[in-house]
């Protein structure tokens, strides 16, 4: 079957095609053996850094299973053969895996969600990232495209691994904030500690939150470029470590608020949103990411206490 370069085995059929990724072309087909609708990634190896990329991204997503995380059927090779003991040596490869009916972003774009659905998004959401975390796994590239969710049950799965780091958990690092201006054209990225939750973008996680928390995202995520972008947060986010102040001093003199208060806490910025819910985004959304929870002390907040329950919650 040959569909956008797509040469799978016959048993896959009704192809569609659902985006092109950081990692490639991904389609959706029906699995006729078993009837069910499958997202199928392909990675192509253009070079021996994709084959290692596509290879990682492969040993992560395989053994992630968890009912907050796109499970990854099968990887096959072209023409739907199984993977050879030397996969360096392929043109290209698969990943069949569970196909959600729709994405966080799109879902957004219908508007705010009522606080009980954000709430119980959030609650999966950090719950597959309390067991991608406890894997030593970053996704690294968290988003409402990357959430991927089944409308009918409201259930929330993180998926597409493509920028996925396994991290030793020993690593100590000083965690820096650094300005990554340009380079990629990505958001202001702050060096996140693993438990980060966030792993990627500081700013992608405050989208996630805000929009979800019926208040549109984009109220941080319009920047027009990334120091006014920090302006935003920090009119928001108090800064309160001294090394974070000597830092945003030497990136951002100009742009840094006067005696470092907030100009819009939370609470003014959320008037519509519950104390609770303040207080949650207030221990979450921490300017270093060392005061920040980690997912699972996120998930024992009062905010999730109608969901939260630790022996359900699998490492
Ligand atoms: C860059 O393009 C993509 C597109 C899709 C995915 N992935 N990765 N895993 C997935 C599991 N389910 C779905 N379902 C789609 C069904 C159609 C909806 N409009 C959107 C959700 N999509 C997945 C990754 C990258």
């Amino acid at each position: 079957l040959f569909l956008h370069g797509f040469d799978l085995s016959g048993h896959f059929v009704d192809l569609r095609p659902l985006g092109t990724g950081v990692t490639g072309l991904v389609l959706s087909a029906v699995d006729q053996r078993t009837g069910q609708r499958v997202a199928i990634k392909k990675l192509v190896m253009r070079d021996t850094v994709t084959v290692k990329h596509a290879l990682r991204e492969v040993k992560i997503t395989r053994r992630l299973h968890h009912e907050n995380v796109v499970r990854v059927h099968e990887v096959l090779a072209p023409y739907g053969r199984p993977l050879p003991r030397d996969p360096t040596q392929l043109s290209a490869l698969y990943i069949v895996q569970e196909c959600m009916e729709t994405d966080l972003a799109r879902l957004l774009e219908q508007g705010p969600l009522p606080t009980g659905h954000a709430t119980l998004l959030f609650y999966q959401l950090l719950r597959g990232l309390k067991f991608i975390h406890s894997a030593n796994v970053l996704h690294r590239d968290l988003k409402p495209a990357n959430i991927f969710i089944n409308t009918d049950q409201l259930l929330l799965k993180i998926g597409d691994f493509g920028l996925a780091r396994i991290v030793d958990p020993h690593y100590s690092h000083k965690v820096k904030m650094k300005l990554i201006l340009s380079k990629t054209g990505r958001k202001p990225e702050l060096l996140l500690n693993m438990h980060g939750y966030s792993d990627g973008s500081f700013v992608q996680l405050m989208c996630i939150v805000l929009s979800c928390l019926t208040i549109t995202g984009d109220l941080f995520c319009n920047g027009a470029h990334e120091l006014e972008q920090m302006q935003l947060i920090l009119d928001s986010v108090p800064v309160l470590r001294e090394e974070d102040r000597h830092d945003l001093l030497q990136v951002m003199p100009s742009y840094v608020s006067h005696g470092w208060r907030v100009k819009k806490p939370f609470s003014e910025l959320l008037p519509e949103v519950d104390a609770q819910a303040v207080d949650f985004l207030e221990r979450i959304l921490t300017f270093h990411p060392m005061d920040r929870l980690t997912a699972e002390a996120a998930l024992s907040h009062p905010f999730l206490q109608q969901y939260s329950c630790p022996e359900d919650e699998p490492t």
